[in-house]
């Protein structure tokens, strides 16, 4: 029999865990949700680690740090540990049989964590872990969870069809900003979010972390990146020639409620945490950032050679822009797989930023454009992806550009409708916010999915060559 520990105590699982940071080596970079799969893991170290469940099951929360060549990570793991009664978990998910014990990636098995959203109801703390809920929010409790399985850098828990809780993978210190940003704006009324109603929190070494966030789950949403998925492949199968704006499954009209969904958003961060004016001195920071960026992510990726030089003139004209631009707070890796299309509307998810970039640049005020840019970045890659490993086919790809072109079109007419301001009218910034988000794309493919590193790269061809 298990049950909650509600004290300080930490059960005796010293040697259980020092074999399990013997297995993470090999076991880590076969996770989706693992961001290095760009180098070996010289060695793992548990920082903490802390049953919810004691006995047979074992449910143990750990932190882990990971040794890369140059780098080390933080990342949260859920791992069940089990004698008898071991569910039939996928082959990914087995870490290893350890003293009789079959220990394995808990996140699928629902008899473990129904734990975590109890303990968020009944706001528990558990050794150093503290599970919160928001100050109105009412939970049930005693509900099964399955994870989603859709592309993520972190892991989401369904509860039932009312809640979603997603567990932050990969740890940075402070108080997570999508944590944070969703707060303030539910504070505000905005519709364009779903609802925050709980958190799970700790310290480790004496800095805090935020391990989950808890939201409502909207059942009958469809999500952004599939939306236009569907739309392109109906372009794509279709054998008629006519123009994607003449087909059932075109997207546009949503890319522009989508800009306008945006635009709102935009404008209610600025009124919750307020915005600045960014002079020459910032904008020349903005530059050599950029500029810095590629060429560490073109030490690591030869394929972004040819370009290197272009990229960083269209980098350096960021310094010359006429100021002052306005900051604020963004999302900072706005894609299609961040929104939702719901009865009311479109929300926005996931205010994390880029999942490679440190706190002090996720947190750092930037150009609202910044997100602009990486939506027309994801029509791209919406269009795009259905070519990744076919032949070249001149028609197909012509389908996929004029695709693109439309629904970015439709986004910044859309955006420019509710901000008043047109964001092609700043046409250099924006490319060259395009064209760092690609340069991002291309360390984020190579290091997660490389099948897909020719989806950037050869945006960025057409980008540097449409621009000259
Ligand atoms: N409140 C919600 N309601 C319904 N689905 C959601 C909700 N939040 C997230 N999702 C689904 O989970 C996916 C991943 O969520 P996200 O916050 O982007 O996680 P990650 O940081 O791992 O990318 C989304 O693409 C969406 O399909
Ligand atoms: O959603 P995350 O915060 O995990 O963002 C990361 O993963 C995204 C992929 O899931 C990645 O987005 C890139 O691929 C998308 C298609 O899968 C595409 O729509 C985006 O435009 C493209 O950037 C994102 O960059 C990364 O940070």
């Amino acid at each position: 029999m298990s049950g909650p520990v509600e004290t300080e105590e930490v059960g005796p699982h010293d040697e259980l865990v020092e074999q399990l940071t013997e297995t993470l080596p090999e076991w880590l970079p076969t996770q989706r949700w693992f961001g290095g799969k760009d180098r070996d893991v010289s060695a793992v170290r548990a920082l903490s680690w802390t049953p919810l469940l004691d006995g047979d099951p074992l449910l143990l929360h750990v932190v882990v740090e990971v040794e890369q060549a140059d780098r080390a990570e933080r990342y949260q793991l859920l791992v069940g540990s089990r004698q008898h009664q071991v569910p039939d978990v996928p082959a990914s998910a087995s870490i290893g049989v350890e003293a009789g014990f079959t220990c394995y990636e808990a996140t699928g098995d629902a008899d473990l964590t129904s734990c975590l959203l109890d303990s968020i109801a009944g706001g528990v703390q558990i050794g150093h872990l503290r599970f919160e809920a928001e100050p109105d929010a009412e939970l049930d409790t005693g509900l099964r969870a399955h994870p989603i399985t859709t592309e993520q850098s972190n892991t989401s828990l369904v509860y039932g069809r009312q809640y979603i809780l997603k567990l932050f993978r990969k740890l940075t210190p402070g108080v997570n900003k999508d944590l944070l940003l969703h707060r303030a704006l539910w504070k505000l009324g905005s519709p364009h979010i779903a609802e925050p109603l709980g958190a799970i929190s700790g310290e480790i070494d004496g800095e805090e972390f935020t391990f989950g966030m808890l939201q409502r789950f909207m059942p009958d949403a469809a999500d952004g990146w599939v939306m236009a998925s569907t739309s392109v492949r109906d372009l794509m199968a279709d054998g008629s020639g006519l123009p994607p704006e003449e087909l059932g499954g075109d997207f546009a009209g949503e890319a522009y409620r989508l800009g306008k969904a945006v635009a709102n958003v935009h404008a209610d961060l600025a009124r919750a945490l307020g915005s600045q004016e960014a002079h020459a001195a910032e904008l020349e920071g903005s530059s050599a950032a950029m500029i810095e960026r590629l060429d560490r992510i073109a030490a690591e990726v030869p394929e972004l050679g040819p370009h290197v030089e272009r990229l960083r003139s269209a980098f350096r004209k960021v310094a010359d822009l006429p100021s002052p631009i306005t900051v604020q707070s963004v999302h900072g890796d706005l894609h299609l797989g961040q929104v939702l299309r719901t009865v009311q509307g479109w929300l926005l998810l996931d205010f994390e930023g880029e999942p490679a970039a440190t706190l002090a640049e996720r947190t750092a005020l930037r150009s609202p454009l910044r997100d602009v840019a990486g939506m027309l970045r994801s029509f791209d890659y919406a269009a795009h992806q259905l070519l990744v490993g076919q032949p070249h086919d001149e028609e197909q790809e012509e389908r996929a550009l004029s695709w693109a072109r439309r629904n970015r079109s439709a986004f910044c007419d859309g955006y420019g409708k509710a901000s008043g301001a047109d964001p092609r009218e700043q046409a250099d910034l924006l490319l060259a916010l395009e064209l760092d988000k690609a340069v991002y794309e291309v360390a984020y493919e190579h290091a997660n999915r490389p099948d897909w590193l020719t989806v950037p790269l050869s945006s960025i061809a057409r980008m540097l060559s449409e621009g000259e």
